[in-house]
C-alpha cells in the first residue's frame, strides 16, 4: 500500500512478556503484531529483547546467532510483507563478535526489506537500591551510530531502553530529521515506577517528536520483573496510549501535523547555544 505521507495514521506498540527461548518469543510477537494490524496499525513497534530475555549470560550467548542466521529475520520480514505494514522490532539481539552481542533494532518496510538497523549505544550498568544489578556492557558491544530511518511519514529516530536517559541522543536524532522516536524497553520495575513516564514525555517534548515506547512487562526468567506501560506520546507531551501492565497492544492516531505545530509553538530545537563547560570532573561513582 502506498502511504499518504501527511495523513493521520495508526501506530501501535506491542507489549510483551518475553521468556528465555527465541522461537516462542517470535511466535508471541507475531500474534501481537497481527493483533495490532487488525486494529488498523500501519507502523508497529515491539519491545527491547523481543526475541530473547535470558538472564544467564552463557545461555544467552549460545542462543544468539549472527544476524544472517537468526530465525527472527525471515519471520519478521515475511510478516511485514504479508501485513503490508512498517514493523520495528525494538530489539533482536544478534551475535556481533565471538563473545559479544549487539542489542540491535530493525526497521522493516512493507515489502519486508530491512531499511534500518540500530545498535543500542548506552549500556545499562547499574546497582539499584533494591539489590537488582545489571552489567549490560559485560556482554553487549555498544553501538556508535545514531540512526534515523526514512518512512513515508518522515524520519523515525531509533533508541533503545536506557538510551532514554540521554537527552543528547534524542536531540541529535530530531536535529537529524526525526519526527518520531522509538523507545522500546525492558525497564526495571523500580526505575519504571519512578522515571519511565517522565523521561519519555520529556524526550518527546524536548524534541517535538512522537514517541513510540513498546515495553516488556511482567515476570521473566529467574524472577526478573519488568515495568510494562508501553506508551505512545505526542510532540506536546500528551500520553495518547498507556498499555498498563498486561500483555497486549495499544494504538493511537498519529497526526504528523502535530510535529510542526509543537515546533512552531516552541522552536527549542533551533535554539542551541554554545557555551564553555565547567571544569569539574565526575568520579567513577558519578559524584
Ligand atoms: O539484559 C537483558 O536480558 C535485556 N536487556 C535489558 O533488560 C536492558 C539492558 S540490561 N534493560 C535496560 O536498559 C533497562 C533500563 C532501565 O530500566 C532504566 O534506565 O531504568
Amino acid at each position: 500500500m502506498t502511504e499518504n505521507t501527511s495523513a493521520v495514521f495508526t501506530a501501535a506498540c506491542v507489549q510483551m512478556n518475553a521468556q528465555r527461548d527465541v522461537e516462542p518469543n517470535i511466535k508471541a510477537a507475531t500474534d501481537l503484531i497481527r493483533a495490532a494490524h487488525a486494529k488498523g496499525a500501519r507502523l508497529i513497534v515491539t519491545p527491547e529483547n523481543t526475541t530473547i530475555l535470558e538472564p544467564d549470560k552463557k545461555a544467552s550467548l549460545a542462543k544468539t546467532p549472527v544476524e544472517a542466521e537468526h530465525p527472527g529475520l525471515p519471520a519478521f520480514s515475511a510478516l511485514a510483507k504479508e501485513l503490508g505494514a512498517w514493523l520495528v522490532i525494538g530489539s533482536m539481539p544478534v551475535r556481533a563478535e565471538p563473545t559479544r552481542i549487539a542489542n540491535r533494532q530493525f526497521v522493516f518496510n512493507p515489502a519486508g526489506d530491512i531499511v534500518a538497523r540500530y545498535d543500542k549505544i548506552h549500556m545499562f550498568d547499574v546497582d539499584l537500591p533494591t539489590g537488582e544489578s545489571h552489567r549490560e556492557s559485560a556482554q553487549v558491544r555498544p553501538g556508535v551510530e545514531a540512526v534515523v530511518a526514512d518512512t513515508p511519514w518522515g524520519g523515525l529516530g531509533l533508541t533503545i531502553c536506557y538510551d532514554v536517559r540521554f537527552a543528547y541522543l534524542h536531540r541529535a536524532l530530531a536535529q537529524g530529521g526525526a519526527k518520531y522516536l522509538t523507545g522500546p524497553a525492558a525497564f526495571t520495575v523500580p526505575t519504571g515506577e519512578a522515571h519511565w513516564h517522565v523521561l519519555l514525555r520529556a524526550r518527546a517534548i524536548e524534541t517535538g517528536c512522537f514517541m513510540f515506547a513498546a515495553a516488556q512487562t511482567g515476570m521473566h526468567a529467574d524472577g526478573r520483573g519488568t515495568y510494562g506501560h508501553s506508551l505512545i506520546i505526542d510532540p506536546w507531551g500528551k500520553v495518547l496510549a498507556d498499555a498498563g501492565s498486561e500483555v497486549g497492544v495499544v494504538t493511537a492516531e498519529i497526526d504528523p501535523a502535530l510535529v510542526t505545530k509543537a515546533r512552531h509553538a516552541v522552536p527549542a530545537l533551533t535554539h542551541d547555544r554554545s557555551f564553555t563547560k565547567p571544569q569539574g570532573a565526575l568520579s567513577a561513582a558519578g559524584e
